[in-house]
């Protein structure tokens, strides 16, 4: 038996909620953007991953440094912790995310290797154990723990981490007539560097900006006020010390809010740039513009997409 999970690409932080508010995306059309993990029973009488994928040159050369390989780790533990028995697999890790990407790629491997091992084993772990596993692994790459990017990528849809630590994380409602646009200009930026690249103190004025702009956000999704939605997609706590970190982010912005964005920010921790369009016609007009403008190398990408409302999803 072969199990295949796909987990999609997310957006972290959406600008107005750092660490606390994260989105799942998918490209319009037939395209997977996110990680691919295969398992079944082991050939041998031990495990292994291996790697195959765009990006698969750009992860640890050795299997074992790899985050699905700790998540296996990890599995097999609480496995054992549970009084239920191991059995040898093989891993396969697609790896079609582009690493440091702002698209939440580690998170990707992280929900689809942990969820194809709960699959493999008929599901001993519910939502909120597999969450708390993906949790632990993100923390363990970026250096703190944030659920902004494995929750939307496991669940789907738009995720506001709670403060009440047996949820973790609640749907929001989405705006299903916006397109977001994902613009990944090919170049790398570590999440832990960029977090580094952070105040340790805010002001009392960023304070309420932040506090203000965050609940106008969330209190227009269940209005479905679009409108006063994307007129808050505003971030002082991360893109004001992140912005000069990536190179023509600042006019690229500038030109989209003057050109017809209801938003943009920064994805995640960079490079990538998203953008929240109210209609095609616009959002095909700035993909132009990004490709033309925002990318740096050959690796780079923009999709036109919406949200992911599926999240992690068994695939064939
Ligand atoms: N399967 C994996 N996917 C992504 N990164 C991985 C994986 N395994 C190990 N890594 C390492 O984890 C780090 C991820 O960097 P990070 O900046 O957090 O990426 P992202 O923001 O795209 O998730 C890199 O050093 C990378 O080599
Ligand atoms: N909230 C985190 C999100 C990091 O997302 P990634 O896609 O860059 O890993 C942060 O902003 O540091």
């Amino acid at each position: 038996m072969t199990i295949k999970v796909f987990a999609p690409a997310s957006i972290g932080n959406v600008s107005v909620g750092f660490d606390v508010l994260g989105m799942a995306v998918t490209p319009v059309g037939d395209q997977l953007l996110g990680d691919i993990v295969e398992i079944s029973a082991a050939v041998t009488d031990v495990s292994t991953l291996s790697l195959s994928g765009e990006f698969a040159n750009k992860l640890p050369g050795d299997p074992k440094d790899n985050i699905v390989w700790h998540c296996l780790e990890l599995f097999n533990k609480e496995l054992i912790n549970s009084t239920k028995s191991v059995q040898p697999v093989d891993l396969v890790l697609e790896k079609k995310m582009p690493v440091g990407s702002g698209l939440g790629s580690s998170a990707c491997s992280v929900v689809a290797a942990l969820v194809a091992l709960n699959e493999y084993y008929q599901k001993p772990f519910n939502d909120s154990d597999l969450l708390f596993m993906m949790g632990k692994m993100e923390a363990q790459i970026s250096g703190s723990l944030h659920y902004d990017n494995v929750a939307p990528c496991f669940l789907g849809g738009m995720q506001l981490m709670v403060t009440d630590t047996q949820v973790i994380t609640r749907s929001l409602p989405t705006f299903d007539d916006y397109y977001w646009i994902m613009a990944y200009p090919g170049i790398e930026m570590s999440t832990k560097e960029a977090r580094d690249a952070l105040p340790k103190q805010y002001s009392r004025q960023d304070l309420i900006s932040y506090g203000q702009t965050l609940a106008t956000f969330i209190d227009a999704c269940y209005r479905n006020d679009p409108k006063q939605a994307f007129a808050n997609v505003v971030d002082v706590v991360a893109e004001p010390y992140r912005q000069s970190l990536l190179p023509k982010f600042i006019e690229t912005k500038q030109y989209l809010l003057a050109n017809g964005a209801s938003a943009a920010g920064i994805s995640g921790s960079g490079p990538t740039v998203f953008v929240v369009c109210e209609n095609k016609e616009i959002a095909e007009q700035l993909s132009n513009y990004l490709t033309e403008n925002y990318l740096q190398s050959p690796t780079g990408f923009v999709h036109i997409c919406k949200a992911d409302t599926q999240g992690a999803r068994l695939v064939s």
